[in-house]
């Protein structure tokens, strides 16, 4: 038995648009979505924003139906059985919301555990351990409008792991974090497989942290997993190049125009002012590729902070999957 199995789940919603004449719009968001999760394993659906990570999670987690398929939690049916697929997963779709900020952290996890059907002894017990699982046994007492972004993070992991769950399903758990407590919440993930045994499901973003912590990996993209494996399979996908990547700040257009006609696969990030290129250049060419680049890029009046050659990532299995070039 897998501990989560999704069988081709369709997800739509309708968006409403335009005040004097109302329109429906339909959105596909989930578009035939299958995978499975094995018991004890660190998971990670990997995407970009609206690729459908939230709504998989939903579904998985039976806070949202599916409109076709079906998902199931350790053999239980999302949907015809989501009482019992609610007694075995611990579920946290923020690491911030849905706390009661004057309240201790320890006064919250309390109230969730009532809410849970935990009492006396146990939830004392229960709450004791949580806390010090995540090591925020110290601070149990502050209200938790003093806790920083890392804190309530780690509250929002000891408030699903309340109730012992087997299976932990966690949205972008490390979302808005910064380096250090984001790294201190995956030791914490890898801990609790590795450990307590759980099984873990996690959605992100950042493709690093889905290299370091997950043993597979599913990349989803418009509602469609596209890739699958472990991160060491998926980087198989790209063997045979190399990334090359140019930061700089100007014209996008001047990158864009340069890179077409390599005819190679790529990214283009702006961000503030600054250009990111990411490009999957064939190995044995990087750094030829790179410094042709850097002087078309110089003479099109693009000013050029870094130029280098990078070890291949999960960044580059998903360019080379879904990016524009050939
Ligand atoms: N309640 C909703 N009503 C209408 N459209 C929605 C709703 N929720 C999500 N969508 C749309 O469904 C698609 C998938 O959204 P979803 O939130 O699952 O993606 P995501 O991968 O979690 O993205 P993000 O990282 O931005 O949260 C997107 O196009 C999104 O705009």
């Amino acid at each position: 038995m897998h501990a989560i199995e999704a069988k081709n789940l369709v997800k739509r919603y309708r968006r409403k648009s335009g005040l004097v004449r109302r329109r429906v719009r339909e959105v596909l968001a989930l578009r035939g979505v299958t995978f499975t999760v094995e018991k004890g394993e660190v998971f990670g659906l990997l995407g970009p924003n609206g690729a459908g990570k939230t709504t998989t999670v939903k579904i998985i987690s039976t806070i949202l139906l599916p409109d076709d398929g079906e998902a199931r939690v350790m053999g239980h049916d999302v949907v015809t059985e989501a009482d019992e697929v609610r007694k075995l997963i611990g579920v946290s779709l923020s690491v911030e919301r849905g706390f009661w900020y004057v309240m201790s952290g320890r006064e919250n996890l309390t109230y969730f555990g009532l809410l849970r059907g935990l009492r006396g002894a146990e939830l004392q017990q229960r709450i004791d351990h949580v806390l010090k699982l995540v090591g925020l046994d110290r601070v149990a007492d502050k209200p938790v409008e003093e806790y920083s972004l890392g804190m309530k993070a780690k509250l929002a992991l000891a408030r699903a792991l309340l109730h012992d769950p087997e299976v932990l399903i966690l949205d972008e758990p490390t979302l808005g974090l910064d380096p250090t407590a984001a790294r201190r919440v995956r030791e914490l993930l890898v801990m609790l497989a590795k450990e307590e045994g759980k099984t873990i499901f996690i959605t992100t973003h950042n493709m690093y942290e889905a290299e370091i912590i997950c043993d597979r990996v599913a990349i989803i993209h418009s509602g469609r997993i596209i890739a699958i494996g472990t991160p060491h399979e998926l980087k198989r996908l790209i063997i045979g190049y190399v990334p090359v990547v140019v930061v700089g700040w100007g014209p996008t257009e001047a990158i864009e125009d340069i890179v077409k006609t390599t005819g190679l696969r790529y990214t283009i990030d702006a961000r503030g002012d600054r250009v990111r290129l990411r490009l999957l250049a064939p190995s044995g060419e990087e750094e030829k590729l790179l410094a042709r680049l850097v002087s078309s890029l110089v003479s099109r009046r693009f000013h050029v902070i870094e130029a280098r050659v990078e070890e291949p990532s999960l960044e580059d299995v998903f360019i080379k999957l879904v990016s524009s070039g050939s």
